[in-house]
């Protein structure tokens, strides 16, 4: 089981040298509830019967022009091309993003085993496209950035019209966490300060920043900015501390 988490992890370290396909995660958004008296509970779907699992990070109609803008312009760093005419691996890497990382996990000890198999990522919840977290991740090995472009749907209201803080940190949170473990394999979020500067209309759209500041053991220190897409207004600034953990730790409660 802690294996399985591994690889995933593993996974995501080497978006680098993989195809999105083979990072994917096993399990499809569309899945049923299986019953749990199987093998294994985190064996996969055998492929020919699972339906491909939907790529959340990729276009679709409810994305606003600037989304689709800086999608295009950070995708089209993904892939380059050399004087030869050949493609080539480029500085960015779009993340790409299921609404579930492992199909049953037994560690929501309150949860039925029905009710645990429905669990999904929090971003990644609404089936309807623009009405909450509408986002894409691209990740940058040398410059050891990340970056995440966020448009804000109707249903994240906090302050009439505006983004509700508890949103913000979430997405805060989903990119560093993501940058974390890209660099450093599992992680938690240990410590998350935020500097609310502005607030964020709702249906916007914003870019959030994350970078490594510095590493001390298992503990890692990131800084991580939400500004408009230009750059000219900053929403938030904040620090946030992940520690490294064993697969394990997450998987049998802490
Ligand atoms: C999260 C991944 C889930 C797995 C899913 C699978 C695949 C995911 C794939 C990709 C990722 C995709 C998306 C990411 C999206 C979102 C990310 C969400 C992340 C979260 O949303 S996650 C939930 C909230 N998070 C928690 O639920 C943590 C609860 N907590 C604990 O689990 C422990 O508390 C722990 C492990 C933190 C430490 O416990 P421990 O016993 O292992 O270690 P210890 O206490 O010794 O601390 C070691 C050193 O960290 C220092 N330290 C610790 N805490 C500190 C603090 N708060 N402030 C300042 N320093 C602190 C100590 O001072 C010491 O420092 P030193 O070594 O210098 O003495």
């Amino acid at each position: 089981m802690a294996r399985s988490l591994g690889r995933i992890f593993n996974g995501l370290q080497r978006l680098g040298s993989v195809s999105p396909i083979q990072t994917q995660l096993r399990y499809p958004s569309t899945s049923v509830y299986q019953p749990v008296r199987r093998r294994s509970v985190l064996q996969a779907v055998p492929s020919f019967l699972s339906p491909k699992p939907r790529d959340f990070s990729l276009p679709n109609p409810s994305w606003g022009s600037e989304l689709m803008q800086l999608y295009e312009r950070y995708n089209s760093q993904c892939e380059v091309e050399t004087e030869e005419g050949e493609k080539q691996e480029g500085p960015w890497k779009r993340v790409p993003s299921y609404n579930r990382a492992l199909k049953y996990a037994p560690c929501g000890v309150y949860l039925s085993k029905i009710i645990q198999s429905k669990a999904r990522l929090f971003t990644r919840n609404i089936n309807d496209p623009g009405a909450a977290f509408e986002y894409v991740l691209f990740i940058n090995r040398e410059e050891q950035k990340c970056v995440g472009i966020f448009q804000a749907g109707h249903l994240l209201e906090g302050p009439p019209g505006h983004v509700h803080g508890g949103a913000i940190a979430t997405m805060i949170d989903t990119v560093t966490g993501t940058h974390a473990s890209f660099l450093s394999g599992p992680v938690v979020t240990a410590n998350l300060n935020i500097n609310y500067r502005r607030p964020i209309p709702l249906g916007s759209t914003v870019l959030i920043e994350s970078s490594l500041d510095k590493k001390e053991g298992r503990k890692l220190f990131f800084s991580c900015k939400v500004t408009s897409t230009d750059g000219s207004k900053v929403h938030t600034e904040t620090t946030v501390l992940f520690v490294s953990i064993s697969a394990s730790h997450l998987l049998l409660g802490g």
